[in-house]
């Protein structure tokens, strides 16, 4: 079983409605109760940001900075894990734009935010997540490259070296480029970058559908059939990458009229979809009521801490924002006691603490209350 890492200390400055917070924190469940609009949510995408990324709201750093502060803000952890404590820190400054993104571990400037993931790993489920089978298929892909870092931290950067490229190939298309040596300087790119892309994506579906297969099969979070759509993932489980490599790059050069026609590149990574199906129904999750699809959803993203935890080597902490709401009491009961499985630091919000009343003696009970945090008091 991985080691147990978990935040002991959080303190936020400037961040959203919080001025200067310091919390201290348990191992375990702790759970954030208070009214609409308190701040809890706020907590979870501070912890949320303690990653590479933009955090559980996908926000600009502009919005995340307290409205009446001075622009900046800054976020910090005392992580205690297998080999002792570590000091993470984010922020941006003052004056600062979207790139200032700074990191410090131990007190020292990271080289990016990718450093974050040797020393914490977060993985989240958020109300907005709730559309995720039904919505577009860019959700899914980002849903899914996100899952693909519990396996490669250098996954993000890898995906924004394919879009910036793609990005470039489709300039040329619209401005109705022909020289040829561009395009084939930005294909090659996108064929090595696309379909590495398409190995890491196979072989995190495959450890994925493993860990799935863990979930009890008559439980109440149903097991779910997960695969992918495109072409290319299907070619890298079966070919050596250098092939399809290449026949990726012959594909996008010989393609170049109709993406032309088209406006944008038609085939590649940035098309693939991630398909799920509810394995005891054999139905669609999108078919599935809402219900279902946040139980096959919390099986999936349990499955995805559990993959993060063996493939680390440290537990995930676990961000279930207004969880309790949407699961019945069975559910609920549950899900804490696969948490108290994973072994895993879990951060929960709802306005009501009453939702989490089984979890008293076993968890840490906080209510939040527009800036201030404190021990609930009939916890
Ligand atoms: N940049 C900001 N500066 C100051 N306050 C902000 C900023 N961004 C958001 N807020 C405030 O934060 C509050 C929302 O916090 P949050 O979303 O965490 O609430 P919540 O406790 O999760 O509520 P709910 O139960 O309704 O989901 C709102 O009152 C909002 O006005």
């Amino acid at each position: 079983m991985p080691a147990q890492t978990h935040i002991s200390k959080l303190t936020l400055t400037n961040f959203r409605n919080y001025a200067a917070l310091a919390i201290d924190l348990a191992p375990g469940a702790v759970v954030f109760s208070g009214d609409n609009g308190a701040g809890k949510t706020n907590l979870l995408e501070a912890i949320s940001l303690l990653t590479p990324g933009r955090g559980l709201r996908r926000a600009p750093y502009a919005d995340v900075a307290r409205e009446g502060g001075d622009g900046g803000f800054a976020l910090h952890a005392r992580l205690d894990g297998p080999d002792g404590q570590v000091e993470i820190g984010t922020g941006i400054s003052v004056g600062e734009g979207e790139g200032g993104r700074r990191v410090r571990i131990n007190g020292a400037t990271a080289r990016s935010a990718e450093d974050m993931l040797e020393w914490l790993r977060v993985v989240w489920l958020t109300p907005a997540m709730d559309a995720l089978f039904t919505g577009p298929a860019a959700d899914r892909r980002r849903f899914l490259d996100r899952l693909v870092l519990a396996i490669d931290p250098g996954h993000g950067q890898r995906a924004l070296d394919y879009e910036k490229a793609m990005r470039g190939r489709n300039r040329l298309l619209t401005d109705g480029s022909r020289d040829d040596r561009w395009f084939e300087a930005i294909e090659t790119q996108m064929a090595e970058t696309g379909v590495a892309i398409a190995a890491a994506r196979a072989e995190l579906v495959r450890l994925l559908a493993a860990m799935i297969d863990r979930l009890p099969d008559t439980g109440p979070f149903p097991q779910a059939d997960i695969s992918l759509s495109g072409d290319l993932e299907a070619e890298v489980s079966s070919a050596p990458a250098v092939d399809v490599e290449e026949r990726f790059r012959r594909a996008l050069a010989g393609g170049r009229d109709r993406d032309r026609a088209a406006g944008r590149t038609l085939e590649g990574p940035h098309r693939s979809d991630l398909l799920v199906r509810h394995r005891p129904k054999a139905m669609p999750a999108e078919l599935c009521s809402t219900g279902e699809q946040k139980a096959l959803l919390v099986g999936i993203v349990l499955s995805h801490a559990r993959l993060t935890g063996e493939m680390s080597g440290m537990t995930p902490i676990l961000l279930l924002d207004e969880i309790a709401a949407h699961l019945d009491g069975g559910r609920r009961a549950a899900l804490f006691s696969i948490l108290e499985e994973l072994n895993c630091q879990a951060f929960m919000t709802g306005t009501d603490a009453a939702l989490f009343s089984s979890l008293m003696g076993r968890a840490q009970f906080l209510t939040v209350d527009h800036g201030t945090v404190g021990p609930t008091e009939d916890a």
